[in-house]
This record gives C-alpha cells, sequence and structure tokens, in this order.
C-alpha cells in the first residue's frame, strides 16, 4: 500500500498532513503518537473507509494500482479488527467469522464452517464451543481474538489492527504479539498496527511511523531500536519513556 500526501481532519480541524508511506508486504508497520494526533483516522482513511481532502492511498499488488477511494477499492485485500472488536452480538461467533465470506465468497456452509473454524483456532480460540457462543459471553481477549479471525477469514495480505491490547491483561496482550508473529512468519501477512504498547511494539514491528500531535505530520519511520537510540528528540523520547505503556504501569 502506498500513501501519498495525505491529510487527514476531524471535526474542522487539520489532524496531519503530507503523510507519505509505504506498507511493504509481509511487513509489521506500528503506528505511534500520542493520544488524538489521529491514529485511527489514518487507519479509516487507509481502509477506505473516511476519504481524504487530500492526498492518495493506493493498493500496488500484481502490477495494478488501485485508489482505495476509487470504483474498485481492495476491500478482500484488507481484513480490519477495531479497537473495541465490533462483533455482531445477534450472531454467534462462528457467524461472526463466516460473515466475510458468506458476502464475498461463493463458498457453500460446510467449507465455510471449515475455514472459519480454522481460522480461529488460528486466532487462538480451538475450543470448538466457541464457535456457537455469544460474543457477549467472552472475555475482552477472546473477543479479540475472535474479531480477529474474522479479519483473517478471506486471507488478506494486509491486516489492520487498531489497538488489539488495549485494556488486556499482560499476559493476554503478549499472547497477541505473539499471534501477530505468527500471522507474519507464518503467512506472510503485513500488519498495519495501531498501538500505545511499547513491549508489544518492539516486540513485533518491523518499522514505526510516529505522528506528531504538535507538528500535524509524521515526524519519524524506521525501526523502532533505531528511533529510539538516534530518532529526533521526541520520538525516542517516546520510545525510551513511553508514558502510555500500559503494560509496565499496570
Ligand atoms: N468524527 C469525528 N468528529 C469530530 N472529531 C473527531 C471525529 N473523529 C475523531 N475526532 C477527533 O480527532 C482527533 C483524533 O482522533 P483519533 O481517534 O484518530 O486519534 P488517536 O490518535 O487514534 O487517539 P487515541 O490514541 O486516543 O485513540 C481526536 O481529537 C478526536 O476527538
Amino acid at each position: 500500500m502506498r500513501v501519498d500526501d495525505l491529510s487527514l481532519h476531524a471535526g474542522g480541524r487539520e489532524l496531519q498532513h503530507g503523510l507519505t508511506f509505504d506498507v511493504r508486504a509481509g511487513e509489521v508497520l506500528a503506528i505511534c503518537g500520542a493520544s488524538g494526533c489521529g491514529k485511527s483516522t489514518l487507519l479509516r482513511h487507509m481502509i477506505g473507509l473516511q476519504t481524504p481532502r487530500q492526498g492518495r492511498v493506493t493498493w500496488v499488488a500484481g502490477g495494478r494500482e488501485r485508489d482505495v477511494h476509487g470504483d474498485d477499492p481492495p476491500r478482500r485485500e484488507i481484513g480490519v479488527a477495531f479497537q473495541a472488536g465490533a462483533l455482531w452480538s445477534s450472531m454467534t461467533v462462528g457467524e461472526n467469522v463466516m460473515l466475510p465470506l458468506e458476502l464475498h465468497t461463493d463458498l457453500g456452509e460446510v467449507a465455510r464452517e471449515r475455514q472459519a473454524r480454522f481460522k480461529l483456532a488460528l486466532a487462538g480460540l480451538p475450543d470448538a464451543a466457541t464457535f456457537d457462543a455469544e460474543p457477549a459471553s467472552l472475555s475482552g481477549g477472546m473477543r479479540k481474538r475472535a474479531a480477529i479471525a474474522r479479519a483473517l477469514v478471506l486471507d488478506p495480505p494486509l491486516l489492520c489492527l487498531d489497538e488489539p491490547s488495549a485494556g488486556l491483561d499482560p499476559l493476554t496482550s503478549a499472547r497477541l504479539d505473539d499471534l501477530i508473529q505468527r500471522l507474519k512468519t507464518d503467512l506472510g501477512t503485513a500488519i498495519v498496527l495501531v498501538t500505545h504498547e511499547l513491549d508489544s511494539l518492539f516486540a513485533v514491528a518491523d518499522r514505526l511511523l510516529f505522528l506528531d500531535v504538535e507538528a500535524h505530520t509524521a515526524t519519524a519511520l524506521g525501526p523502532p531500536a533505531e528511533l529510539r537510540d538516534h530518532g529526533p528528540e521526541a520520538v525516542s523520547e517516546f520510545l525510551t519513556r513511553g508514558g502510555l505503556d500500559r503494560r509496565q504501569a499496570a
């Protein structure tokens, strides 16, 4: 994915401008910055949910370029799990995970169920009973995993995760990091990860994009350890002290 000169606005004010970067095949790209700098807004622009006033987001694959906000957006190619998990409460977990297969494929019921159970197991929910459970009966960590299973069910080459470990205990959060690593190494999935968690960031991210809340633009892009040791002061301070490293605070 290529992002060119993108501006982000919310409630009539500019959050960010001049955002230019790419997401490479098979990498984990973390998006960081202070609360309110526009990380979730950027994610919504990258998946085509919000249209930019300025700039472009392009899906580049197989020698073709498609505008994410154009007539033929890459919907099947991008899996998304939002901050709150966002499972449909009127459906069972299994029905939630099978939904994209119903909407986007011709697979029959048996194949859909097999695929959904496989993705639930991959996301760390192998218990057969989980498939028929109501989302409300699951723990917060399990709901996040189910949402990731749904985001993965179409085998997208890109997965976008908005604060997957927010509100989770340290162990569950570390398990999510393992899952992200496995998706990257076993499936070759590229992952864009919005996170505040330093442990998680250093464990899984190949590169980090830092959105500065005061400069209203990205002030760093590179490997986390490199930016911590040699990046701009605000970035290195964020990566050293974090301020929002909830796992250490807990
Ligand atoms: N639809 C909207 N209308 C008005 N303001 C909005 C809207 N969406 C977001 N904002 C504002 O835009 C700013 C950026 O929001 P966003 O959720 O993208 O930030 P963030 O960096 O992801 O923050 P956090 O780390 O706290 O989740 C916030 O001040 C938010 O209140």
